[in-house]
């Protein structure tokens, strides 16, 4: 039988734990406002319905570790039992709760991998979620790749999420008459316009998705194509054409972004004044939330204004849906408004691609390292993107340097990393995956081993009291699992707040976080450390965790003596507990 201490928020006298046999003083770091009552007891477990144990996934085959691991996902579920995704749950078994990777990952779904083969391989190398990129490809095409992922969840166990993002109305080119890709050599002259062209296009000629563009350059003017992979100058203006010799050879994607700079500054004319979300971007909403994705992620964001316009928007489209606003910070204005930005959104997207085509490039690494810390006061998750694995769209093995990219923003605790072109139309999609996998397990036991528990202030964010004390209780919880080792959190939470303030504090063990509903168990996806449940609970916090506790047991996903922490946002309190 377990002893669980539970610390309810009224006045009590001093009292020390410690790991296992509650002798060694321990005094957690409670706000003195919050006095706080100790309650020995011990928990009972005999819940004779949920003894029985659950189902869980079967790995069919393993395929020798060379191939995909085929797991079978048993019968639906009952509200007796516990839904985690197949990947996390063999993991758990296999390395046990410590070792749980933290950071998640999303990958871009492109030509190489949208075939349900290469998604599930995806999905077992640990991908948390599926981003779409309504830049390319049909909305069929994309629908298609949406009811693959959904249909691997459902009939092998992963809880892959879905993010749609927005083409946002920034210039760029046409998408090259259908070739993969052109090739611009040094001292060439092409022709950018304006001109609706039939395919094929004449040689050395590119469209240019935005109107004015002929208009707005001036002859001197630098041409630069995805934030500076390849440049020109712009040398001659003929009505809707524009000469322009390239200066600085490579290779031309398809719809790749066009900024024009003039005496070294970014020029910002009328396509200052394109709207963030442009007529096509409102259909790809609509298309977006009518598929239910879970995140949609908005190109090009300038202000808070266009965040909360969307947000009202998707309210009164869908009041039963709960799709989260990601903010794709890649302008300068976006930078300038970025705490509003942040406040508004669900979450955040350093866009590093074209956010280095909008900023000088050596201010990318300190626009990051602000915009990841700022996320993390403000409890917002966000992803670092593109270019942190760009050399394994051609080569089988990462350079040093991006190694070390993704280790840094790793080390920073963003919340997930983003694979682009390297999983959208790479050579190597599972192996880009499975380095960002192995990088971020490594720096997360790199700091754990060397006790490098992260000190960041974090500013008080509740707007009521009631936010406060379970503000409060995140903040101690996580120390307390910090000071005393515990092997992991336990969150009880309805709309994962709670989930979100322990993973804001970074804290050592991995939170399981249990919710009831299956959208904010797939939106918990993109936040550190969060290892998502889901589970029928009721507000009897004894129940849950006997409940649990056996169930979990009977997956093998925990054992007795495991000491656990539990926090929920029903019954404000922090309980110790060995498992039973
Ligand atoms: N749905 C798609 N269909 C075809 N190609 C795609 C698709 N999604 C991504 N790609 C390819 O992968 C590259 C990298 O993806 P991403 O970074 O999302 O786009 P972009 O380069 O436009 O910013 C794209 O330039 C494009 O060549
Ligand atoms: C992620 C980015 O946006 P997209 O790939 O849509 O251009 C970026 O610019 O870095
Ligand atoms: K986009
Ligand atoms: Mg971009």
């Amino acid at each position: 039988m377990s002893q669980s201490l539970n610390f309810l928020t009224s006045s009590s006298p001093n009292f020390t734990i410690s790991k296992h046999s509650y002798s060694k003083p321990y005094v957690p770091a409670f706000n003195p406002q919050f006095p706080i009552k100790f309650v020995r007891k011990s928990i009972v477990v005999s819940c004779s319905d949920l003894d029985s144990p659950s189902p869980s996934p079967v790995l069919v085959s393993s395929n020798g570790g060379a191939g995909v691991p085929e797991y079978k996902w048993p019968s639906p579920a009952d509200s007796s039992s516990i839904e985690v995704d197949a990947v996390t749950e063999a993991e758990l078994k296999e390395n046990g709760f410590r070792s749980t990777r933290r950071t998640k990952l999303v990958c871009t779904i492109g030509p190489t991998t949208c075939g349900p083969e290469q998604l599930e391989a995806l999905a077992v190398g640990g991908m948390n979620v599926a981003r779409i990129n309504m830049c390319h490809g049909t909305r069929e095409w994309h629908r298609s790749v949406i009811e693959r992922v959904r249909r691997l969840n459902e009939e092998k166990g992963y809880a892959v999420a879905i993010m749609m993002d927005t083409e946002g109305s920034e210039i760029h080119m046409g998408d090259l008459g259908g070739a993969s890709s052109a090739k611009a050599e040094d001292g060439e002259i092409w022709t950018f316009t304006v001109r609706a062209l039939d395919s094929p296009l004449p040689d050395r000629t590119i469209n240019v998705n935005y109107d004015g563009f002929a208009e707005d350059v001036k002859v001197g003017d630098e041409l630069l194509v995805d934030g500076g992979m390849v440049r020109f100058e712009v040398i001659e203006k003929i009505g809707p054409d524009v000469k322009c010799r390239c200066t600085d050879p490579g290779l031309l994607l398809p719809r790749a972004n066009l900024t024009f700079w003039r005496d070294g500054s970014l020029v910002r004319e009328r396509n200052a004044m394109l709207p963030t979300i442009s007529s096509k971007d409102w259909l790809d909403i609509d298309f977006g939330i009518s598929e239910g994705v879970d995140f949609i992620a908005i190109s090009f964001v300038k202000s808070a204004e266009v965040i909360n316009h969307l947000r009202s928007y998707i309210q009164a489209r869908s009041r039963d849906s709960d799709v989260s606003v990601i903010a794709k910070i890649e302008s300068i204005d976006s930078l300038k408004n970025l705490e509003e930005i942040i406040q508004a959104s669900d979450g955040i997207m350093v866009a590093r691609g074209d956010l280095g085509a909008q900023i000088p490039l050596e201010q990318v690494p300190s626009a990051q390292q602000k915009i990841v810390q700022l996320c993390r006061q403000l409890n917002k998750p966000v992803i670092v993107a593109s270019q942190l694995l760009e050399s394994m769209i051609e080569y089988p093995t990462p350079t040093r340097a991006e190694v070390a990219d993704v280790s840094e923003a790793v080390r920073q605790r963003a919340d997930a990393l983003m694979l682009s072109g390297e999983s959208a139309m790479g050579q190597f999609p599972e192996k880009a995956l499975a380095v960002l996998r192995s990088v971020s397990l490594r720096i997360e036991k790199w700091w754990r081993d060397e006790k490098r528990h992260e000190v960041m202030e974090l500013p008080d964010i509740a707007s009521s009291f009631s936010d406060s004390i379970s503000e409060e209780i995140c903040n101690s919880a996580a120390k307390m699992a910090n000071n005393l080792e515990v092997d992991a959190l336990f969150v009880y939470t309805k709309t994962g707040h709670m989930a979100s303030l322990l993973s804001r504090c970074r804290p050592d063990c991995p939170i399981f976080a249990f919710t009831t509903t299956t959208s904010v168990r797939r939106c918990l996806n993109l936040q550190w450390g969060l290892i998502p449940f889901r589970l029928g609970f009721s507000e009897d916090m004894e129940n849950n965790l006997n409940k649990t506790f056996s169930l979990l047991k009977a997956r093998g996903m925990i054992k007795s003596g495991d000491l656990v922490i539990a926090v929920s946002d029903m019954l404000q309190s922090i309980q110790v507990m060995n498992v039973p």
